[in-house]
């Protein structure tokens, strides 16, 4: 029995994207939806970082370019981009710590965009994610990066769920997978 729904793909290809469509058209069914996506951020048409995006509007940095780590403090950095642990998890915790808390008897979505390297730097965000994967009133529409180099720990927990479902997002597919998505998050509600 599918519970959560995740979707995995090579960077750029349209996760975000999907996932932003498919929280608009639950939310057009009435579906209650919370989380955060990762939304890139550019300055003068170059990449410079990723910033949090809340579903309530609350925005803030998960890592720029060029920025250093804080002296002392663990070396963040994936690839050129050094990550705002501190930053990420004051807006993502609660948000996942609402999901799973909620009084509402109805189940609810929870938008987990994404759970990549930069996101993993935090542990109590890799806790909150075990929890809200288990918490009975809460279906999670995640992204997950592929496989690539060494394995993510919590990534392969994922994976090998057996309530879990993959949608491998392609250039050739992504316009044609979304009432697969909407469909799959539905069942998995009932
Ligand atoms: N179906 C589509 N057709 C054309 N362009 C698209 C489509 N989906 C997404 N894009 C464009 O591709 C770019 C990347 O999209 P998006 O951020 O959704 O990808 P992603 O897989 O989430 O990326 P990342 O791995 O960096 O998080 C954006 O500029 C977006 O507008």
């Amino acid at each position: 029995m599918v519970r959560h729904v995740f979707l995995t793909g090579p960077p750029g290809v349209g996760k975000t994207t999907l996932i932003q469509k498919a929280s608009e058209r639950l939310q057009s069914y009435g579906v209650s939806v919370d989380g955060f996506y990762t939304e890139e951020v550019r300055q003068g048409g170059r990449r410079t970082g990723f910033d949090v995006v809340t579903l309530s509007g609350a925005r803030g940095p998960l890592s720029r370019i060029g920025s250093d780590s804080q002296p002392g403090g663990p070396d963040c950095r994936v690839g050129k981009y050094v990550v705002d642990v501190t930053a990420f998890e004051h807006l993502a915790l609660p948000v996942l710590t609402n999901a799973c808390s909620s009084s509402d008897p109805r189940q609810r979505v929870c938008i987990i965009d994404e759970i990549g390297k930069m996101e993993l730097f935090s542990q109590p965000f890799i806790q909150a994610v075990r929890q809200t994967l288990s918490s009975p009133g809460t279906v999670v529409l995640g992204t997950i990066p592929l496989p690539k180099g060494k394995p993510l720990t919590l990534v392969e927990e994922i994976r090998n769920r057996h309530d879990v479902k993959v949608f491998s997002v392609t250039k050739e597919n992504r316009n044609h997978l979304l009432p697969d998505i909407v469909r799959c998050v539905q069942r998995s509600r009932m």
